[in-house]
């Protein structure tokens, strides 16, 4: 029985979890849980769960909970309240399915409590990767991915020397303005933005998809997840979403894996690996697919794209600042408050600004990231 602490588990990511939690139930307990501003669905998760400590984001909401809740569960809230739940002596996995960077501290205290780490939250590695990647090195602890590309490049790495690995491809669908020219995005809503072609997920990975940022923070997740310079890590589009990627060996084989797109497959690869278990979901039908489509990225199309292997490249304090940023805009936009293209503008603006610091720690990381948001709300309040 393996147990497991969700971070993030009323989002589209940690209501799959629980999906899969419940279908084996045998095999997985959740022991602990964190939620945001969602206490509706907290109670929810409480009543089929019933954990040992929960999170909320807010006080007034713990203070509630705990008085409905006296002697069943422990209730905590913010910061500290995240680190309790990631850190609860019980789990064996966390799972982080949070979004944005508040997911850092939180996975950097899992890993010191030795915990495996199950990350979606793909703004954690973007923000300090070297911090986590270095801190789960030195207390022998695994990351494994739940981001669907990164689990396709898993699973195709599996039994494969590093060494032996030419790039990696990461596929694309486009996002929601796949089709539409420059031009055509001046004036798009938030509504259109939303409509994501394939796939359901929370709003700030679904503008993310929209302005094509999402695979650029994918570009730099795989950098440190599979140890890759960005000049062997390349970009696809594939409208489809089915092949969720690809890695090309020195030999010329290239190995994709493919499904239709259901997160519950690399959510439940990441909490059985290296086992497999049955899952019930629709199997990929070739013959009735057909045709599957490639294009090559216009770099000049999705500039976020182009900033994001810039920021990687440039290292240190600079993917801080193009996430920080491009959270700060998304946000902006998803409340109305500037356009879609406003968005990789003040991304833009906010990596000129900035001088990057090398080798930055947890403390430089943090200053950065408040800077940053502080920079990108002067550009529009
Ligand atoms: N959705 C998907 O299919 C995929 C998502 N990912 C990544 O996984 C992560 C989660 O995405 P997704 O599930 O779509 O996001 P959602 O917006 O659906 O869910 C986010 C979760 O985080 C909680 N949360 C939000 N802000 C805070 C905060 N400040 N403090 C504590 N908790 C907070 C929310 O709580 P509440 O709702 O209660 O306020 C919710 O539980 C992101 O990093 C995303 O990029 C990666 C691949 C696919
Ligand atoms: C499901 C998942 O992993 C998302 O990150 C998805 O990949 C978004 O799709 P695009 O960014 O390719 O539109
Ligand atoms: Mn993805």
């Amino acid at each position: 029985m393996r147990a497991i602490s969700l971070l993030g588990a009323t989002g589209s990511i940690g209501m799959q979890t629980l999906d899969v939690i419940r279908a084996h139930s045998n095999a997985f307990r959740l022991v602990a849980f964190s939620a945001g501003r969602n206490i509706e669905q907290a109670r929810i998760i409480i009543e089929q769960f019933s954990p040992k400590v929960i999170c909320v984001a807010q006080k007034e909401d713990a203070e509630r909970l705990q008085s409905e809740y006296k002697g069943r569960v422990r209730i905590v809230f913010g910061e500290d309240g995240l680190i309790e739940v990631a850190t609860v002596q019980e789990a064996d996995i966390v799972v982080n399915a949070v979004v944005g960077s508040v997911g850092l501290v939180p996975t950097l205290k899992a890993i010191e409590a030795g915990k495996t780490i199950a990350l979606a939250n793909k703004e954690t590695l973007v923000t300090a990767g070297h911090l986590v990647m270095k801190h789960a090195a030195a207390y022998g602890v695994s990351i494994l991915p739940i981001d669907s590309e990164h689990s396709a490049i898993f699973q195709c790495l599996q039994g494969e020397k590093q060494k032996n690995v030419e790039c990696i491809i990461l596929t694309a669908s486009g996002g929601s303005f796949r089709d539409r020219t420059r031009e055509q995005l001046q004036h798009v809503t938030v509504e259109e933005a939303l409509k994501h072609p394939n796939w359901s997920m929370g709003a700030k990975i679904t503008i993310d998809s929209a302005t094509m940022m999402n695979k650029g923070l994918e570009v730099i997740e795989a950098h440190w997840l599979f140890h890759l310079p960005y000049e062997q890590i390349h970009v696809l589009l594939h409208k489809e979403s089915i092949i969720h990627s690809m890695v090309q060996f020195h030999d010329g084989s290239v190995i994709a894996q493919l499904g239709t797109p259901d997160m519950r497959v690399p959510i439940q690869y990441a909490l059985t690996y290296p086992d497999r278990f049955p899952l019930h979901i629709e199997r990929l039908n070739l013959a009735e697919v057909a045709t599957l489509h490639f294009q090559k990225v216009d770099m000049n199309r999705f500039r976020c794209l182009q900033f994001a292997y810039e920021a990687g490249k440039i290292g240190g304090t600079m993917p801080t600042v193009l996430n920080a940023a491009n959270e700060e805009a998304v946000s902006a936009f998803l409340t109305g408050r500037i356009s879609f293209l406003a968005i990789e503008q003040y991304i833009e603006q906010a990596m000129n600004w900035h001088v990057p610091i090398a080798h930055p720690d947890l403390e430089t990381i943090r200053t950065v990231d408040r800077e940053t948001r502080q920079y990108v709300k002067s550009l529009y309040m």
